[in-house]
């Protein structure tokens, strides 16, 4: 079975259900109007109902006319959210996917009442550039759904599949980490207009760096630091800097940021029940 002739039911079209129902159509592979985005307030979804898509506040509608339903509310929002949709849930037909951080597959089973497949699935938003790390897990899915999710974000950027238990440590080296990155990158071309230039040409210089050092590690499949060596040269100026940078814990907040998040995200729903 094709998952591209399949219809999708987007509900939370917010950031990353907007995103994800662009990234989609921008693969190619599906049409706009194969994929119906749902939030309350419907007058921001005009851009993509401009775009071919269908929008609609009515997370029902959504349901009835789709076998996939992504959820990507968030939260604090699902259980609402949910009550709207468990009696129009049927199991023979639809397959959930969440992107929801820190619910359970179980939990949305139990909410709803019904033991329909649930695949738990962690983009980022470089789904805007189908460029995203995607880690897909699930407690009750089959193989063949399991294919259907891995091929729906494979569209949008690299897919692997994990254990469950393991998606909040996803969610946190993945998700979040994006806005890691991308810190690093403005607090490196923030170093780069000290020393000389334009705001704008050192943020560019900085991120095609950070995108050449990940296309190392990614196309030569090296260790970071074997690349590392290449560029510090005995006596001088990046080791100095390098070490200048460990003496004020760059790897330490790093690591120790990743293990917050990780921490935040396991407790996301149950902290708001
Ligand atoms: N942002 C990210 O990088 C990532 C986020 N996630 C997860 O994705 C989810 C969404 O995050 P994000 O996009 O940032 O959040 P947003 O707040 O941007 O999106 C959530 C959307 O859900 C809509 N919504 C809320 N309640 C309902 C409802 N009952 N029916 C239909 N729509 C509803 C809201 O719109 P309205 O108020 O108009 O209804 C809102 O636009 C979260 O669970 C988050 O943990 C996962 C990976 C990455
Ligand atoms: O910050 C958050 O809670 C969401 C989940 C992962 C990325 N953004």
């Amino acid at each position: 079975m094709n998952i591209h002739s399949k219809r999708i039911a987007v509900l939370g079209g917010g950031n990353m259900g907007a995103l994800l129902a662009k990234g989609l159509v921008a693969s190619g592979n599906y049409a706009p109007e194969h994929i119906t985005v749902t939030r309350r307030n419907i007058r921001l979804l005009d851009a993509l109902a401009k775009d071919g898509f269908h929008v609609t506040d009515n997370n029902k509608v959504a349901v009835a006319s789709s076998e996939i339903i992504v959820i990507t509310v968030l939260p604090q929002q699902l259980n609402k959210m949910l009550d709207t949709i468990k009696d129009d849930v049927d199991p023979e037909k639809h397959l959930i996917v969440s992107i929801v951080s820190g619910v359970s597959g179980h939990d949305i089973t139990s909410r709803i009442g019904k033991e329909v497949q649930v695949v738990r699935a962690m983009p980022n938003t470089a789904i805007a550039v189908r460029e995203s790390m995607t880690c897909i897990a699930t407690g009750n899915a089959s193989k063949a759904n399991m294919e259907l999710v891995k091929q729906l974000f494979d569209t949008v950027g690299e897919t692997i599949e994990i254990h469950e238990e393991l998606i909040t440590s996803a969610t946190a080296l993945c998700a979040c980490g994006i806005a890691f990155f991308l810190r690093s990158i403005r607090a490196a071309s923030q170093g780069g207009t000290e020393i000389g230039f334009h705001a704008a040409e050192a943020l560019h210089m900085a991120a095609q760096t950070a995108k050449g050092a990940a296309s190392l590690l990614l196309t030569q499949k090296t260790h970071p630091e074997n690349e590392i060596d290449k560029v510090t040269s005995p006596k001088g100026c990046t080791i100095a800097g390098l070490n200048e940078m460990e003496h004020f814990g760059f790897s330490s907040a790093l690591i120790k940021g990743i293990i917050m998040s990780a921490n935040k995200a396991g407790g996301l729903y149950t902290e708001d029940k």
